[in-house]
Order: C-alpha cells, then sequence, then structure tokens
C-alpha cells in the first residue's frame, strides 16, 4: 500500500443471509427441518483504492450495494472474503441520526458525542457545542427537548452537524442530507465542498449525480454488487444516468 493510499479494498464480497421464502414457522425449522434461509452475495469481489485528499462518489440503483459496501468499509460489516485497509480516522455518517441517544436532549447528545471524539477541554467544548448549534440552526428550546420529540429533519440537522465537528480524515456520507430541507441540503453541500478543500478524503453516497459531480473527483458505479464502472465522476455520472 503506498503511502498515499488512505482506503484500500481488495478482492472484498459480502454475502447476507436472507428469508426468501415469505410465510416460515418455527415448526417448519424444527419438524420439517426446512431452512427458510438463504446466503445472498451482495458485493462480489470489489477493489477500490482511495487516495489522500481524494472524494470518492458511489453511485448506483436501489439496493446495488453502496451502504453495504460504505458499511463495510467502516468497519460494521465484516467481508466475507478479501480485506480492507483504512489509514487514517473516519466519521462515518450512515445513516440518518445514527448514534444518537433518543431519550437525551439534543445538547445531551452533543456533549456525548463530543466526550467520544475526545473534546474534553471545557473551553474547547463550548466552542464546538456553539458551533454545532449555530450550524444546525436549531433553537436553544429545540436542543433542550428530548431527540425523540424531533421531526426526521431536525435528527438529520443535529446528526449532521455534530457529525461534523468531528475532525477526522475521512468523511463516510451515505445519503443523509436526503430528508434536510433544500436550504439545509445547500449548507451541508457548501460546508462537506470546503472540507473537501481542506484536503480531507470523503467517500460520497448520492442519487443525485450534480452533486457527486460537484464534491467528488472519482466514482464508481455499482450494479448487482459488481463495480461495473471507475474513473472520473463526471463520466461516471453519466454512466449513471444511462442506467435509467
Ligand atoms: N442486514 C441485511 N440483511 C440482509 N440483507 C441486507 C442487509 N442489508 C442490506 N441487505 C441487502 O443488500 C442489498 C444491498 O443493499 P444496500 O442497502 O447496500 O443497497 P444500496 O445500493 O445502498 O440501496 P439504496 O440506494 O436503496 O440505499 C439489498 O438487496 C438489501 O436487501
Amino acid at each position: 500500500m503506498s503511502k498515499d493510499t488512505i482506503i484500500k479494498v481488495e478482492d472484498v464480497s459480502v454475502s447476507f443471509w436472507q428469508n426468501n421464502v415469505g410465510v416460515y414457522s418455527l415448526k417448519d425449522l424444527i419438524v420439517k427441518r426446512k431452512n427458510p434461509f438463504k446466503n445472498k452475495r451482495i458485493l462480489n469481489d470489489i477493489n477500490v483504492e482511495i487516495f489522500r485528499g481524494q472524494s470518492m462518489g458511489i453511485v448506483g440503483r436501489n439496493g446495488s450495494g453502496k451502504s453495504t459496501l460504505l458499511r463495510t468499509i467502516a468497519g460494521i460489516i465484516k467481508p466475507e472474503t478479501g480485506t480492507i485497509t483504512v489509514n487514517g480516522t473516519f466519521a462515518p455518517i450512515l445513516a440518518i441520526g445514527a448514534g444518537l441517544e433518543l431519550e437525551l436532549t439534543g445538547y445531551e447528545n452533543i456533549s456525548m458525542l463530543l466526550a467520544l471524539y475526545g473534546t474534553s477541554n471545557a473551553a474547547t467544548k463550548q466552542e464546538a457545542i456553539d458551533k454545532i448549534s449555530e450550524f444546525s440552526e436549531l433553537k436553544s428550546e429545540v436542543l433542550r427537548m428530548p431527540v425523540k420529540q424531533y421531526s426526521s429533519g431536525m435528527v438529520a440537522r443535529l446528526a449532521f452537524s455534530i457529525s461534523l465537528a468531528n475532525d477526522s480524515d475521512i468523511l463516510i456520507i451515505d445519503e443523509v442530507l436526503a430528508v434536510g430541507d433544500q436550504g439545509f441540503q445547500a449548507k451541508c453541500m457548501e460546508k462537506i465542498y470546503e472540507i473537501k478543500h481542506k484536503g480531507k478524503t470523503i467517500l460520497f453516497v448520492s442519487h443525485f449525480p450534480d452533486d457527486v459531480m460537484k464534491i467528488c473527483d472519482t466514482a464508481i458505479l455499482l450494479e448487482n454488487g459488481y463495480v461495473t464502472h471507475a474513473g472520473p465522476s463526471r463520466d461516471i455520472c453519466d454512466n449513471y444516468k444511462q442506467l435509467f
């Protein structure tokens, strides 16, 4: 692995056990010994190399394996075969509100996650809290409410704003902007663009080719768990558009 490589995915395949039978009872399993689960290949022999400071988009139809690939790179899913080497720290924004405790208030969630990111100094912490609340545009009375009372757009605002406070080498973003309103989406895109220009590495899943072309230098197109195209993001987005 060259010293400029930050993520290397080599010959990675992932399978999931899925129940393809539909109606299925415990009796079938015990008495008839029918196994309704099938091991389905979701990712096939994926090879991707991402260099430090590079932004890579992942595009493909629903169910093509984009989230599974991000989750495998983030270490949440163990590949069946192959290896993944990550040479840096990452802030995964993999699902709307992932990592937030619903019973806690917005402020309590901010404090908890800042502690996890290692921000312990009181002044730095207060500065981070101010930045997060300002970016989220959530009023202080909202941040004092338990997150379970938030709308999905408010959860996205909080989660995204907190993730940005994590000064990691790699930002992994999985279609989480979709639920925010247009104003917040545009603001997040500007922020991601700014982070890219600071030289951070970005992995970006989106169904919007314009966003992928704006943020990403390169991209891959996944079809049924295979990388069918890889190259400059503009070319790959053209390939993606031709699928429809
Ligand atoms: N935990 C799981 N158990 C079983 N099957 C799964 C699991 N997670 C994903 N899958 C299956 O893997 C396939 C790929 O899903 P994935 O979420 O990676 O696709 P995607 O390209 O991100 O789709 P979308 O654009 O809809 O978000 C789908 O067929 C899905 O049903």
